[in-house]
């Protein structure tokens, strides 16, 4: 699903009404409507309190069409006009007009704080007071007015993003910003929803169809997407009949170190259930028995040295490498991964302490081919990347960094974000379950038994992200979010796999009704 940005959803609802021969009052009017319906949809009339808070742009006219429908519906509606600024748009007047012809109960003018409702707990907000075009903080009594909405506890629902958040920034003050149960958003959902800075606040975010131009919505190139089953399912390779365990390449998993084999158990394994024909891991002589005895199906090469990586060198040619977990950094395994880089020629996956040692000896990254992974989490993102300001200004850094060097960056998170140049991918699959060691590790093995599979680096990353986020989803079912654990993960990646053929869906919605950012 395409994320646009602020000038594109600008210039969409022009091509819509100007393809569809349309008003921009009648687009607003369908935009409205939608948000009515959503709301009359589940009250069907309780006589709830209803507050509709409008500022003057057209966020603020959405607002007063959907006070006049919830007014003609018998609602029990008090309707604001948060009157911030002299500069009314043409719409938010036609609107002003339209509702002041429904009722005797004209809109109320805020004007200042002793102007504001009392608003109860069990009342609702409808939050249309900014929209895409805040470009400038709220005044200080409008971010009071916030503050209020968040004081009265009542249910807000906020009109296509919540008021006082940018669609392409991040807010310097969080009293500012509403803080929405709900935001309905048109056609698509905002970038600032899936951001560790912005996601808190809204919990639950749906976009609602208003009929943009299909020609608009189909033609342009976004630089956000956001991954679901719809777009993950096209990319899945079947499994051939005459197939062998060569067909599906050989994957080779390099990590370890003393007290830390398990994260290449974890990651072999992940690897392997994820479809890879075979599996080699590459350890220190420690983890010899530990590993032949817990993971079977796997071949085992070791280093000479007992407990860390000197040397890493092996008589096969694996397909694709997943190095780096719980590898260390010791100077004699820096210079064995240094060595190992300049002769490498397949396809690599890079994680953890592989990714700390690029980050330490920055030199290294010039000896990476096009298209490798790394897997950071935020911490080693960091430490590759440099400190950032904040999420928009970590995603412009991250682009720089996969351009000059060609790779491909999974930011790891809440909502993962794949980079690759000047794309962007965000995972719409996952849950707080996988905050627990080795999670990690799984992904990377997951990736790599991908790329050996056939899937393009990219590909590879943006399917493991999906399939690894959803096999814990699958997984919390049974275990809740306490007890899931790394092994979870791959136990459950065959449920993941299946999923992908459960009931279809609708092109417009990446995995379910709604969404929980
Ligand atoms: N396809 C779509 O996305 C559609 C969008 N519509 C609505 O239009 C909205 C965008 O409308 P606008 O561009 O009019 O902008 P907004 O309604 O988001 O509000 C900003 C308005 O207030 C002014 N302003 C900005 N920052 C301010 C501040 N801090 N204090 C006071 N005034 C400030 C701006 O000049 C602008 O007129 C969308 O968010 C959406 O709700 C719908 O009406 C129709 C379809
Ligand atoms: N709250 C969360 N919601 C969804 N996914 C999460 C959450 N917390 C962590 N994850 C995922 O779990 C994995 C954790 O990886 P990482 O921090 O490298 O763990 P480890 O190093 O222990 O293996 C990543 O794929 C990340 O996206
Ligand atoms: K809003």
């Amino acid at each position: 699903m395409k994320i646009f940005s602020k000038q594109q959803i600008y210039k969409g609802d022009q091509q819509t009404a100007k393809k569809q021969k349309i008003s921009s009052t009648e687009l607003m009017e369908r935009a409205g409507m939608q948000i009515f319906n959503w709301i009359h949809e589940r009250m069907q009339g309780a006589q709830v309190p209803i507050h509709v808070f409008c500022g003057i742009g057209n966020n603020g006219g959405d607002g007063l069409v959907v006070a006049r429908h919830l007014i003609t519906y018998g609602y029990s509606v008090h309707t604001y006009v948060v009157n911030c600024s002299e500069k009314r748009t043409e719409d938010f007047l036609v609107n002003y007009d339209r509702i002041k012809q429904t009722t005797k109960k004209w809109p109320i003018m805020l004007n200042c704080e002793a102007d504001f409702p009392t608003i109860g707990p069990d009342d609702i907000i409808v939050d249309a007071v900014f929209g895409i075009g805040l470009n400038r903080p709220p005044n200080d009594w409008v971010k009071r007015l916030f503050q209020h909405f968040r004081a009265s506890k009542a249910f807000t629902l906020s009109v296509d993003l919540p008021s006082g958040l940018y669609p392409d920034d991040v807010p310097e003050d969080e009293n500012g910003v509403v803080w929405a149960n709900y935001t309905l958003s048109f056609q698509a959902p905002k970038l600032v929803f899936f951001l560790p800075d912005t996601s808190k606040y809204t919990v639950n975010w749906e976009a609602l169809d208003i009929g943009i131009d299909a020609e608009f919505l189909k033609e342009t190139e976004t630089e956000v997407e956001l991954i679901g089953k719809n777009e993950i399912f096209p990319m899945y390779k079947p499994r051939e009949k005459f197939s062998n365990k060569g067909t599906y390449g050989h994957a080779l998993i390099i990590g370890g170190s003393y007290g830390k084999i398990g994260a290449v158990v974890l990651s072999g394994k992940a690897a392997l259930a994820s479809g890879s024909g075979l599996v080699t891991t590459f350890i220190p002589k420690c983890g010899y028995i530990p590993m032949q005895s817990s993971f079977p199906e796997a071949m085992t090469l070791t280093d000479h040295d007992e407990e860390k990586l000197t040397d890493i060198s092996f008589d096969i040619e694996p397909t694709a490498i997943g190095i780096g977990m719980g590898m260390g950094t010791d100077v004699k395994t820096h210079v064995a991964f240094q060595k190992f880089l300049e002769s490498n020629s397949a396809s690599l996956v890079i994680d953890a302490d592989a990714i700390n040692l690029l980050s330490k000896h920055k030199e290294d990254l010039k000896l990476l081919k096009a298209q490798t992974v790394l897997t950071p989490h935020p911490k080693e993102l960091e430490r590759l990347i440099g400190k950032w300001k904040n999420d928009f200004d970590k995603l412009k850094k991250a682009k720089a960094f996969s351009k000059k060097h060609q790779c491909v960056l999974v930011i790891k998170g809440a909502h993962t974000i794949t980079v690759f140049e000047n794309k962007m991918y965000i995972n719409s699959t996952g849950n707080p379950g996988l905050s627990t060691g080795g999670t990690g590790d799984v992904l990377t093995g997951m990736i790599t038994g991908l790329i050996c599979q056939g899937y393009e680096p990219l590909m590879a990353s943006l399917f493991g992200v999906y399939l690894h986020g959803k096999s814990a989803d699958i997984a919390v079912e049974d275990y809740g979010y306490q007890s899931l654990t790394a092994s979870h993960v791959i136990e459950y990646l065959g449920k993941a796999y299946l999923d992908l053929f459960a009931k279809p869906q609708m092109p417009h919605d990446p995995d379910a009704e709604e969404h929980i950012s």
